[in-house]
């Protein structure tokens, strides 16, 4: 026999849909659905009798119990549940109150579950072999008024005993196993189903079923249940509509008789027996444990997966099932504990939710109808304009997107080539920098430094000045050859040449001076005594202009007057070594200047700006010396 699980109906859950419909068993549009709990009592057995225990329940009404307590003059808060039973009802009224509807469900396609829950001896194999009795009847009483529909119902039986699945109806089979199935949850492997011929077929497979299990004798049942009864049948059902049209459904009805939880005190077990008590207890609390997490609204994790018990149980604690408990209890006073305790798990169990729905199953002929008609309607969407227009609109965006993918391929490849033509720039300019070592690109300093650097001396060359004074002295000796020259002309452009340079000089100097100025504005450095010599500066470069007026007299003079003038000039002796000092002074105080802001700057840039200042003092040097033509007029020497 192949897989099937005990919660589901065998056919596959592919051509199973769960649809909220009209119920053959009575029942409306199905969505949620507490539990359906009852109480049964039964009535004082032979043994409590002897032992003249009293009765300390009393059913209140046909909703309520009531604990009597003969020790108490309060009465206690009562119990409330959907029905209670008392000892004098019948189990036919247990049925049609407390099982019958839920029963019936399976027959429109929707899962159902009765259990009865008790502690031993308190009537729960009593209460569901009459249970299970009844429902047959009803069963087969309905299909035998439904001769429009065919019926298919199976059987199939386990026991849970001390943890392990044995079949009813094929003991020799040995243990099974439990499977997870995706789609139908958990199922027992190899579990045997038969297909029941008739009613009578059917109760014959029950008897034999109930005949396997487990029992032995405990002190407080002769007959006491060992393990957990699980009897399902599977109830498929066709219906040819008038349209043609087969509808099929599929549902399984599980009658669950329970172990009884056991005081091991008051059965007094050993061997055996205490441990079947053991897996019992155990068992039994892991499921009023899911019942009592289920009853909470916020479920968060279910141990579902801690028994058996459970986890075959599943669909059937708030899963896609109808369920009905049937508590069943003692009225003696000696067990008052465990009835509160089966009172206790039953108000939990009303509590939990259920999702039922009826499991409708599409024959082959209408799931390939089905699926025919949902070929040609997305046919017909493939087809429609909306679609076509939108996949087009789709086309023209995807192209759009891999035009800027290339552009921006493009655009990534240009900033790459010139990444690196930024690099190799970079290289040469540091290349350069560690050759023209004089030169300083950062600080105002050596913006300074450049504006009195003369341009016919490239840096190159100023590298290579020495204060050679045996040139300077060279030098001089020519020129005062010249002067001693009796040819004015060669005077006049001599004193060209140096008005020229005493202009540039002029003007380099204020330019650096414009310069200094503008950073230590922007930098907010110098002090008082910075500005004091900022403005002597520039009244020393006023005279200095003002001083080179007098050559473009000797420029426009006569020919004949120039040895006058130069006489003159000879007289005034002084006049150009002044200029001269001047001129050296303007210098001498802008070198301060640039040495003052030197030693706010760091220390690199304070080196390097000496070694600029080196430097250029020589050609400096140099260009007072090639006015040196007047010094010798001017110097005592002359
Ligand atoms: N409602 C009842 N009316 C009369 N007798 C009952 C009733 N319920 C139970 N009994 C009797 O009480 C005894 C114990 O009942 P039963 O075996 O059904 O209990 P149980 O709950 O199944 O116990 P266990 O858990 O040990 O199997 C049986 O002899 C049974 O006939």
């Amino acid at each position: 026999m192949g897989e099937t699980p005990p919660a589901a109906a065998a056919t596959p859950m592919s051509k199973i849909q769960g649809n909220l419909l009209c119920t053959p068993g009575g029942g409306a549009k199905l969505r949620e659905e507490k539990i359906l709990v009852t109480v049964r009592m039964r009535p004082l057995n032979r043994k409590e009798r002897a032992m003249y225990d009293l009765i300390a329940w009393e059913c209140f009404d046909d909703r309520s119990i009531i604990f009597n307590n003969p020790n108490q003059e309060r009465p206690a808060t009562p119990y409330t549940f959907d029905k209670v039973f008392a000892p004098s009802c019948s189990t036919q009224k247990v049925y049609e109150e407390g099982a019958r509807d839920v029963a019936l469900s399976a027959l429109s396609g929707i899962n159902a579950t009765i259990f009865a829950y008790g502690q031993t001896s308190s009537g729960k194999t009593f209460t569901m072999r009459g249970i299970v009795e009844n429902a047959i009847k009803d069963i087969y009483d309905y299909i035998k008024n439904k001769p429009e529909r065919n019926f298919i119902l199976k059987i199939a039986a386990l026991e849970i005993y001390n943890e392990t699945v044995i079949d009813l109806l094929n003991p020799e089979s040995g243990p099974l196993r439990l499977l997870d199935d995706p789609e139908r949850g958990t199922i027992v492997e190899k579990l045997n189903e038969e297909v029941a011929k008739d009613g009578q077929h059917l109760s014959h497979l029950i008897g034999i079923c109930q005949a396997q299990r487990q029992v032995g004798e405990t002190s407080l049942n002769d007959k006491s249940s060992r393990s957990h009864q699980i009897i399902r049948l599977t109830l498929e059902s066709s219906l040819h509509e008038s349209s043609g049209q087969e509808k099929s459904y599929v549902a399984s009805l599980n009658f669950v008789d329970l172990a009884g939880s056991e005081r091991l005190s008051q059965t007094k077990t050993c061997g055996v027996r205490l441990k079947e008590g053991n897996h019992i207890n155990r068992s039994l609390l892991t499921l009023s444990t899911v019942i009592r997490k289920l009853s909470g609204g916020k479920h968060g994790h279910i141990p579902y997966r801690d028994s058996k018990l459970t986890r075959i149980l599943q669909s059937a604690l708030g899963g896609n099932a109808r369920t009905a408990i049937i508590c069943t209890i003692s009225p003696s006073l000696s067990h008052v504990e465990q009835t509160k305790n089966t009172l206790t798990f039953a108000t939990s169990a009303k509590e939990v939710v259920n999702n039922a729905r009826v499991n409708m199953v599409v024959s082959d002929k209408t799931l390939v109808r089905q699926l025919q008609k949902e070929v040609v309607r997305l046919e017909g969407e493939l087809r429609s304009p909306e679609l076509s227009s939108s996949s087009s609109c789709l086309r023209s965006l995807l192209a759009e997107k891999e035009l800027k993918i290339k552009q921006m391929e493009k655009d990534m490849e240009d900033l790459r080539r010139q990444r690196d033509l930024a690099h190799s720039q970079l290289e040469l300019e540091r290349r350069a920098n560690k050759v023209h070592k004089g030169s300083n690109d950062h600080g105002p300093s050596g913006q300074v430094v450049r504006c009195l650097s003369f341009p016919e001396e490239s840096e190159s060359e100023i590298g290579k000045h020495t204060p050679d004074r045996r040139k300077v002295v060279g030098r001089q000796a020519m020129l005062r050859s010249l002067l001693a020259s009796p040819d004015p002309s060669i005077l006049v452009g001599e004193i060209r040449k140096l008005e020229h340079r005493q202009l540039q000089l002029c003007d380099d100097a204020s330019r650096a001076l414009e310069v200094l100025h503008n950073d230590f504005a922007t930098h907010n450095l110098g002090n008082q005594e910075t500005a004091e010599t900022m403005s002597k500066v520039l009244s020393e470069i006023k005279d200095l202009v003002v001083s080179g007026s007098s050559p473009e007299e000797i420029v426009t003079a006569d020919k004949a007057d120039l040895m006058k003038m130069i006489s003159q000039l000879k007289n005034q002796g002084n006049t150009i070594a002044s200029l001269e000092r001047k001129l050296e002074n303007v210098l001498k105080s802008i070198e301060k200047l640039v040495s003052t802001f030197g030693t706010e700057e760091t220390p690199d840039s304070k080196t390097q700006l000496r070694k600029l200042e080196t430097e250029n003092r020589v050609p400096t040097n140099n260009n007072i010396g090639g006015g040196g033509k007047f010094a010798r007029e001017g110097s005592p020497a002359a």
